[in-house]
């Protein structure tokens, strides 16, 4: 049985399609990532799968249970855990007794465990805690009747380095003892890191679902070489290459796809830009070089024999060729625009915004 299912799950907000005929299966066993930008509709599947709202049209279940069945609901519950984006806390208590009250509701049969690994301050009034020990107080929450499905709203998100670090560890735990895990998340490392598979939503639409090791298949190699002679952008407009950029070469802030065309995220043509021997623009005509070569970088998704083929042609002073992040993967996904669902999410404005200028989604 699969933990969670979706069959043309679509919620709409009045004018807002927020989710848009949504088929998905979470499997038994397995960390599913549900990556999306800004308002793309990610709490909204996560409300409707927590039986918070009911969808407009279409069904899910949870662990077999029907998520607008509220008798359903209650008892999947008791094998289900919830760490929302949102923690609607009592202010007024403290931590240690808002863990005696959940516990009279669900129970608790590993908060000690628990407590001893996120440590949220128990004895203190909730009111007083700051987003990261709110973030550890709920996730203490989430799993102290030790459920078999967690979903979890960005669930990192206020959490220091290390503290993250501690919690993917313990979610790859967890997941060894056969529990599932479904998570919405803006940060491409932590999933890279933990899930065997994604769901990418956009403007409502799921456009993409696929294991982790495919996507980073997909998203080929960055290469990076530095060669001795002078040379333009234009010159490494190969079949399969992307966001082309040449030291010194002013119109490589903005990365260019293989055709030519210039991409419009700021963030990614900042972070790709390769340093220069001098860091300064050498040349008006977008060729460059100099005493220490010309240092070329780009994305690479197309045949390794005609990439080979064309780096021989140069003297190549240095070469560096590596697994390109997921990031790489995402922007370009991100960047394609398919009509069909940008249409259809006319009236979602926030949708329209995209991830401009997040290195993340
Ligand atoms: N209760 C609501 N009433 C009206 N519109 C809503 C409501 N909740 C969400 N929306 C809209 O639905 C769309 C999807 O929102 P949602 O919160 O699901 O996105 P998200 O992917 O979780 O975004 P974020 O990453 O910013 O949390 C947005 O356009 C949002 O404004």
């Amino acid at each position: 049985m699969a933990a969670i299912t979706t069959e043309g799950l679509t919620k709409h907000y009045g004018d807002v399609r927020a989710n848009e005929d949504l088929t998905f299966e979470v499997r038994e066993g397995e960390v599913f990532g549900y990556l999306g930008p800004n308002g793309a509709g990610k709490s909204t599947t996560i409300r409707t799968l927590m039986g918070f709202q009911s969808p407009t049209s279409g069904s899910a279940t949870v662990l077999g249970h029907d998520v607008t069945d509220r008798k359903a609901m209650i008892e999947a519950k008791r094998h289900l855990g919830y760490v929302p984006a949102e923690m609607g806390f009592d202010e007024d208590v403290t931590g240690e007794r808002f863990l005696r009250y959940q516990a009279s509701l669900k129970g608790d049969s590993r908060s000690e465990e628990l407590l001893e690994l996120f440590d949220p301050p128990m004895e203190r009034e909730i009111g007083e805690y700051s987003t990261g020990n709110k973030r550890k107080l709920a996730i203490v929450l989430a799993f102290m009747h030790d459920p078999d499905l967690v979903i979890m709203d960005e669930p990192t998100s206020g959490l220091d380095p290390l503290m993250q670090e501690r919690f993917y560890e313990f979610i790859r735990d967890e997941q060894a003892k056969g529990k599932t895990f479904f998570f919405s998340s803006h940060i491409l490392s932590e999933v890279q890191k933990i899930c065997d598979r994604v769901g990418v939503i956009r403007n409502g639409h799921l456009v993409e679902l696929e294991d982790v090791e495919t996507l980073l298949d997909r998203g080929g190699k960055r290469v990076s070489v530095r060669v001795a002679d002078p040379v333009d952008r234009e010159a490494f407009a190969i079949e399969g290459a992307h966001d082309v950029s040449v030291a010194g070469d002013e119109r490589s802030s903005r990365p260019t796809t293989a055709d030519g065309g210039e991409r419009d995220d700021g963030a990614r043509a900042t972070g790709d830009r390769p340093s220069s021997a001098d860091g300064a623009a050498k040349n008006e005509d977008a060729s460059s070089g100099g005493r220490d070569g010309t240092s070329v970088s780009f994305t690479f998704t197309g045949d390794y024999n005609d990439l080979l083929s064309h780096l021989v042609t140069y003297d190549i002073l240095d070469l560096d060729i590596a697994d390109a992040p997921l990031e790489d993967v995402f922007m370009r996904f991100y960047g394609e625009v398919d009509p069909e669902t940008e249409s259809a999410a006319s009236g979602t404005a926030e949708a329209e915004s995209g991830p401009e200028g997040n290195a993340d989604v």
